[in-house]
C-alpha cells in the first residue's frame, strides 16, 4: 500500500522527528537519498551534464545539498562533465546549502535581480543538461508559479532538452502539494523522489506529473490517519473473498443484477458476465424478456426470476426516464420498478449509471451498505438534483475528490468515481483515506467497461466485503484485467471480464508466492 499524508501532518512529523535530531540531520537524510537517485541515473550516461533549479526554501536547500554530495563523489571518478545549480527566486537560496554546494565545487547561476545575461547562461546549461534537478518547490509551494520566478521558470523549460530526464525534489515544482488543482502550470517529471512519506499530490490527480515516485525514508512517524492511499496487488490479494471448503454458492454470495431493458441489451450480459467471472457464488439477473435471453444465451451460469439475494448491482443500462413516458415498454417500465426495489431493499448495492437516477438522496433504510459508481457527468448530476444547484461536469473533473465527497456524505454511501483516475470516497465521518487507482491503461475508456466494473464491485458486496473495500478493490482489479484483456492496445469490455479470473489467479498466487 502507498499512503499519502497531508502537508499539514508531514510537517507536524519532521518538526516531531527534528526536535531529537541534530539540526539540518532531515535535510542532510533527504539530501543523501536524492543523491543516491541522481547517481543511479547518470551511472550509465557517459560524461553526464546534471542542473539544478533551485528555490529559496527547503527544496532548493535539498537539491543544493544533494548537488554537492554528487560533485564530492565525482571528485575521485570524474565521470561527470558538469554540474550546475541555477538558483531562480529573488530570495535567494537555503544558506548553508548553497555554501556547501560553491565548496564542493558546484557551478552556480543567480538569477535573482532578473539579468538577462544570467537566464541566457542558465539556459544554456539547462539545454545541455542530462539531468533536470527541479528543486524550486517543494510542500511550501502554491499551485503553477508566483509573479516573480514565472518568465523565468517558463524559459528555463521552454530551453530544456527534451531527452533530458528530469527528477522532481519532493514533489514537481508547480503542481499542486494537495493533488486538488489539477491544472496548474509547473513541472511534469519522469521521476519523483519524495521524503519520508508521500503526499497527496503523488497519488490524486496530479499524479500522472510525477513520473515514478521514490521514496526515501528519513525516518518520519506518522501519528495520524493518511488522507489517500493506494492499493497494491498484495492488499488487493489480502481483501479478495477467496472460498473455503465450508463454502456453497449461498454462503459465498448471491447477486442479484437489475441492469438493462428491451433497448439497452448489453449491459446485462457485461455485467452477470464479470460477476460471473469473478467468483460470485450465485448471480442472479432480473429483467424483460430481450436481455433475459441473451444473459441466457450467453451466460449459462446465471439464474432468473426473483429470489434470495445478498446484494445487488442495479442500473448498467437502465433507462431511469422510462417511467415518465405513457409509450414505454411496459417490462422497461417493471425493470425502473424492480430497481426501485432494490435500492429501497436496505440490501447493500451498487447504484450505477441508470440508478443513479432514481436517488435524491439517502437510500431508505438507514445504514444500507451503498457504492455508487458515477462518472463524472453522472456525478455532476446526481449533486445538482441532491444540493439543487447547478453542478457541471467540468466542475467534478476540476475536483473530482470535493465533489466524490459532498455525494458520500449526503448520500451516506461510498462514491467510486470513474475516471482515468479512479477515486474511491468514503463519508468524511469514517475518517478513511481516499482510495486511488491511476494505473488503469487508458484504452478502458470503453463502451461497456462500466457495467463489467459494476458486475465486478457487486460481486464483492455480495461476498461481503463493505462499500469501500468492494470499491477499491473492483477498481483496481478491472484495471489489472483491462491490461490482462490486451496490454498496448484496444480492448473490449466483454474481453475485461473475461479476463478477470487469470487476473484474480495471478493476484492470489503472487501473494502467496
Ligand atoms: N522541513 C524539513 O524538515 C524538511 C524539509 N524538506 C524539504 O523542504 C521542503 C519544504 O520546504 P519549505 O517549507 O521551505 O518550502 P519549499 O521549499 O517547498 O518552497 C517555499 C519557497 O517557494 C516559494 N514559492 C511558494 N510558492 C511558489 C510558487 N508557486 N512559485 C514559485 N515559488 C514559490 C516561497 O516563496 C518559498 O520561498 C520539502 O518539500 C522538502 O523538499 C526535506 O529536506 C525534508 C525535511
Ligand atoms: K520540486
Amino acid at each position: 500500500m502507498i499512503a499519502a499524508w497531508g502537508v499539514e501532518d508531514v510537517r507536524a512529523a519532521e518538526k516531531a522527528a527534528m526536535a531529537d535530531l541534530p539540526d539540518g540531520e532531515l535535510m542532510a537524510r533527504a539530501a543523501k537519498g536524492l543523491a543516491k537517485v541522481l547517481e543511479a541515473r547518470i551511472s550509465d550516461v557517459p560524461e553526464a551534464r546534471v542542473v539544478g533549479l533551485v528555490g529559496s526554501g527547503g527544496n532548493g536547500g535539498d537539491t543544493l545539498f544533494a548537488l554537492a554530495r554528487l560533485a564530492r563523489a565525482d571528485e575521485r571518478r570524474e565521470l561527470l562533465a558538469g554540474i550546475a545549480a541555477v538558483l531562480v527566486s529573488d530570495r535567494g537560496a537555503h544558506e548553508a546549502g548553497l555554501a556547501t554546494a560553491r565548496e564542493a565545487g558546484v557551478d552556480v547561476v543567480d538569477l535573482s535581480g532578473g539579468a538577462d545575461d544570467a537566464l541566457d547562461a542558465a539556459c544554456d546549461l539547462v539545454a545541455e543538461a542530462d539531468v533536470l534537478v527541479d528543486g524550486i518547490t517543494g510542500i511550501g509551494g502554491s499551485p503553477g508559479w508566483s509573479d516573480s520566478v514565472a518568465g523565468r521558470c517558463r524559459a528555463l523549460f521552454d530551453a530544456t532538452d527534451d531527452e533530458a530526464y528530469v527528477v522532481a525534489v519532493d514533489l514537481p515544482s508547480g503542481a499542486d502539494p494537495a493533488g486538488l488543482v489539477l491544472d496548474s502550470e509547473g513541472v511534469w517529471a519522469d521521476e519523483t523522489v519524495t521524503f519520508g512519506v508521500a503526499k497527496p499530490v503523488h497519488l490524486l490527480g496530479t499524479a500522472p506529473r510525477c513520473g515514478l515516485l521514490t521514496l526515501v525514508d528519513i525516518g518520519l512517524e506518522m501519528a495520524t490517519a493518511p488522507v489517500a492511499e493506494t492499493l497494491d496487488h498484495d492488499d488487493v490479494a489480502a481483501l479478495w473473498p477467496v472460498p473455503g471448503p465450508d463454502d456453497d454458492k449461498y454462503s459465498r454470495g448471491v447477486l442479484g443484477v437489475v441492469a438493462g431493458g428491451e433497448s439497452y441489451t448489453g449491459a446485462p450480459v457485461l455485467a452477470v458476465t464479470a460477476a460471473v467471472a469473478a467468483g460470485a457464488g450465485m448471480v442472479r439477473y432480473l429483467g424483460p424478456p430481450t436481455p433475459t435471453g441473451l444473459v441466457r444465451a450467453t451466460v449459462p451460469e446465471a439464474v432468473h426470476g426473483t429470489g434470495r439475494v445478498q446484494a445487488w448491482t442495479v442500473g448498467p443500462g437502465l433507462d431511469a426516464s422510462v417511467a415518465e413516458d405513457d409509450d414505454a415498454d411496459e417490462g422497461d417500465v417493471r425493470q425502473v420498478t424492480t430497481a426501485r426495489e432494490a435500492l429501497d431493499s436496505g440490501l447493500p448495492c451498487v447504484v450505477d449509471a441508470g440508478a443513479l437516477d432514481l436517488l435524491d438522496g439517502q437510500r431508505p433504510r438507514a445504514g444500507a451498505r451503498t457504492l455508487l459508481t458515477p462518472h463524472a457527468g453522472e456525478l455532476a448530476r446526481l449533486l445538482s438534483r441532491v444540493e439543487d444547484a447547478e453542478i457541471t461536469r467540468e466542475d467534478v473533473t476540476a475536483d473530482p475528490v470535493g465533489h466524490a465527497r459532498r455525494a458520500a456524505n449526503a448520500l451516506h454511501a461510498t462514491v467510486l468515481l470513474k475516471g482515468s483516475t479512479t477515486y474511491v470516497v468514503p463519508p468524511e465521518v469514517s475518517g478513511l483515506p481516499v482510495r486511488v487507482s491511476s494505473d488503469a491503461p487508458a484504452w478502458l475508456a470503453t463502451a461497456g467497461s462500466g457495467d463489467v466494473l459494476a458486475g465486478l464491485a457487486g460481486m464483492l458486496l455480495a461476498a461481503g466485503l463493505d462499500p469501500y473495500d468492494a470499491g477499491g478493490v473492483a477498481a483496481t482489479v478491472h484495471g489489472l484485467a483491462g491490461h490482462e484483456a490486451n496490454s498496448g492496445g484496444p480492448v473490449r469490455a466483454l474481453d475485461v471480464a473475461h479476463a478477470l479470473p487469470r487476473t484474480i489467479t495471478a493476484l492470489l498466487r503472487h501473494a502467496a508466492s
